[in-house]
């Protein structure tokens, strides 16, 4: 498969996706029974992991988005840009922030400052995907769907510089 003169195989495939979801929305159910929820999807990435996961909940959720971008091609720039900042009212809410991959961990890192600086009653972070050999555990991460190697993916809304997100399964790159 090849996205943006790249070559990439599949890895991740859209059942193993959707049985993780599964467990993931039952854990969430079950940590949030009687509580109601602010989903905060970061753009653009986890925009598919978040309608996916929104739809498997029971527990109330409300959604609202937030976009930052730190990567360019197949790297990270080291700086994360607000692109569209927080619009929720999060004063006293329990915050349940939804990624779609935790790398370098800067992005999260950026996005936990602001959140709690609304004082909020609670936070918590669910991602899809982390790659933990360059994360290194710098903070908790409630909901995890894969740990993965440090290489670069496309699909399931992650792209190669915007290429690639409609594709339902998750291909890593070739060596
Ligand atoms: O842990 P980090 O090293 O900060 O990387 C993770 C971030 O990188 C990706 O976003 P990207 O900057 O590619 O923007 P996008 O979501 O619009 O694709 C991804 O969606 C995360 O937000
Ligand atoms: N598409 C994509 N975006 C990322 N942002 C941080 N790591 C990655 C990755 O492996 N793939």
């Amino acid at each position: 498969m090849t996205v943006n003169n790249k070559e990439f195989e599949r890895y991740i495939g859209r059942n193993q996706i959707s049985d993780r979801l599964n467990e993931l929305a039952g854990q969430i159910d079950m940590d949030y029974a009687g509580k109601s929820l602010v989903m905060l999807a970061v753009l653009n990435g986890a925009f598919i992991f978040a309608g996916d996961l929104i739809r498997l909940l029971e527990v109330d959720a409300e959604v609202s988005f937030v976009k930052l971008k730190s990567y360019r091609g197949t790297a990270s720039t080291g700086e994360v840009q607000t692109l569209i900042g927080l619009m929720h009212e999060l004063k006293d809410r329990e915050v349940l922030i939804v990624e779609d991959i935790i790398d370098t961990g800067r992005t999260m890192s950026k996005l936990l400052e602001m959140v709690w600086e609304q004082s909020p009653a609670s936070v918590k972070v669910c991602t899809l995907l982390v790659k933990p050999d360059v994360f290194k555990n710098k903070y908790q991460l409630d909901y995890v769907g894969f740990s993965i190697p440090d290489k670069f993916v496309v699909g399931y809304g992650l792209d190669y510089d915007e290429l690639g997100r409609q594709l339902p399964d998750i291909y890593k790159i070739k060596d």
